[in-house]
């Protein structure tokens, strides 16, 4: 399973992104960058547990290149089971391998519903490949109390290279206490800049959540949203985007076309701001 390198994007296109990538400065915090893509009507998929290519070849490209500037990438396990996705980076990054060019994978599956099966074992081929073997984050509480069977599948799964990662607080109710365990988790293994993905559960909690700042101020763990609005409809059947509060929290806000999507890139600030 092998697939062919992206073109590159040209210059007026990493220029425009170039103000919104991690930064290379060490931080005591792991830099967050919100990505998706989105329809008209904020849909992001034409069903729960269908796969839907909303993104066109440009933007496809920009997501990739936006990939090769992250330590991590992070799903929920829906969108892992229903995308089979390779989370890999297939933009050519001189001096990189795509391995090397690759971010790190980061499922969030708190009772490992991701088990070895010919999903994950085509993804875990893929990844040997063409980029980094997962982390799957489960919870701390579910991992203590594993049933034999389940594991059997968590060191099969290791076996194939994969870590299956137990968090305390993952299983909570509260988003942001998960938000906080996830975060802390992830910058103790090293991941100093993550770009999430979704799917529609991980982006409506994640505008939502609010964590400790070093301060002790609760403050947005998002710094960065790129958002690609593909010019088609999905209807009311689609996964919506939406979270539970409005938010008006964006600033330095540019928009760029590629192919016939459009682009926005912002700044999220780290004060909440409900209307
Ligand atoms: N157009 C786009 O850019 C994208 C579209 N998608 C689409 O999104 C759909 C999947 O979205 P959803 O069903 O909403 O699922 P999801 O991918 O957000 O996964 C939700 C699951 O992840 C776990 N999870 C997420 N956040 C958690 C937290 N804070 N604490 C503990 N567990 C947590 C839970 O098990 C939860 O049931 C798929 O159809 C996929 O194709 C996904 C990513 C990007
Ligand atoms: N940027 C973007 N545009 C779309 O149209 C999409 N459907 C997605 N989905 C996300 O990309 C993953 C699949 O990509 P790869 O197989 O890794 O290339 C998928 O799981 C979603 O996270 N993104």
């Amino acid at each position: 399973m092998t697939s062919q390198p992206l073109d590159l994007l040209p210059d007026s296109s990493t220029s425009f992104l170039s103000p919104y990538l991690p930064p290379s400065r060490p931080s005591d915090r792991v830099f967050v960058t919100l990505t998706y893509a989105a329809s008209l009507d904020s849909r992001i998929a034409l069903g729960h547990g269908q796969r839907t290519q909303l993104s066109g070849s440009e933007s496809k490209c920009m997501t990739h290149y936006l990939r090769a500037h992250h330590d991590g990438i992070l799903v929920g396990v829906n969108t892992f089971l229903a995308d089979n996705p390779g989370l890999n980076c297939r933009y050519s990054i001189a001096g990189k391998s795509p391995v090397e060019a690759s971010p790190r994978p980061i499922i969030i599956d708190p009772t490992f519903r991701c088990k070895i099966e010919s999903r994950s074992k085509s993804m875990m081929a893929a990844a040997c490949m063409e980029g980094k073997e997962p982390w799957i984050l489960v919870s701390a509480e579910w991992r203590n109390s594993v049933s034999p069977s389940d594991l059997v599948h968590i060191q099969s799964t290791e076996r194939m290279g994969a870590r299956v990662i137990p968090v305390v607080g993952l299983q909570s109710d509260n988003r942001n206490e998960s938000w906080a365990a996830i975060l802390k988790s992830l910058k103790e293994l090293g991941i100093r800049s993550l770009m999430v993905e979704g799917g529609a559960r991980v982006i409506n909690d994640l505008l939502c959540t609010a964590v400790d700042d070093i301060n002790g101020t609760k403050v947005s763990p998002i710094d960065v949203v790129i958002i690609t609005i593909a010019p088609v409809y999905l209807g009311k059947n689609g996964v919506e985007v939406s979270p539970a509060t409005a938010l008006d929290n964006l600033y330095d806000i540019t928009w760029d076309q590629f192919g016939r999507d459009c682009v926005m890139a912002s700044f999220n600030k780290k004060l909440r701001a409900t209307f």
